[in-house]
């Protein structure tokens, strides 16, 4: 199942920099290892904004929610999900 997710990414001013960077750190190892697993299609920065527009391949809800969940800076996102079907119109075959 395919979803696509904005994520905002609201970290307080007040969060010690060193805290900071440690939580970007394992965020950026989560998410590249869901990248090399396939489950995290794609990761495209939101210009001009500390966001992101993803699309994660997942099994289901509760797949995606176990992921979501899990990330770093879970508690510091507003999370958006869109589920996504194939659009009748699709000439990519390898894109369901
Ligand atoms: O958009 C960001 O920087 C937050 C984020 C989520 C997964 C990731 O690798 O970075």
């Amino acid at each position: 199942m395919l979803f696509h997710v904005r994520m905002d990414v609201r970290i307080p001013h007040d969060l010690p920099s060193k805290e900071t960077a440690e939580i970007i750190a394992r965020e950026k190892a989560y998410s590249q290892e869901l990248q090399r697993s396939g489950k995290w299609r794609h990761i495209w920065r939101i210009a001009g904004e500390y966001a992101n527009y993803s699309v994660l391949d997942v099994n289901d809800n509760v797949e995606l929610h176990e992921i979501l969940s899990g990330l770093p800076l879970f508690k510091f996102m507003d999370i958006e999900v869109t589920p996504l079907l194939r659009h009748p119109n699709a000439i990519r075959e390898d894109d369901t």
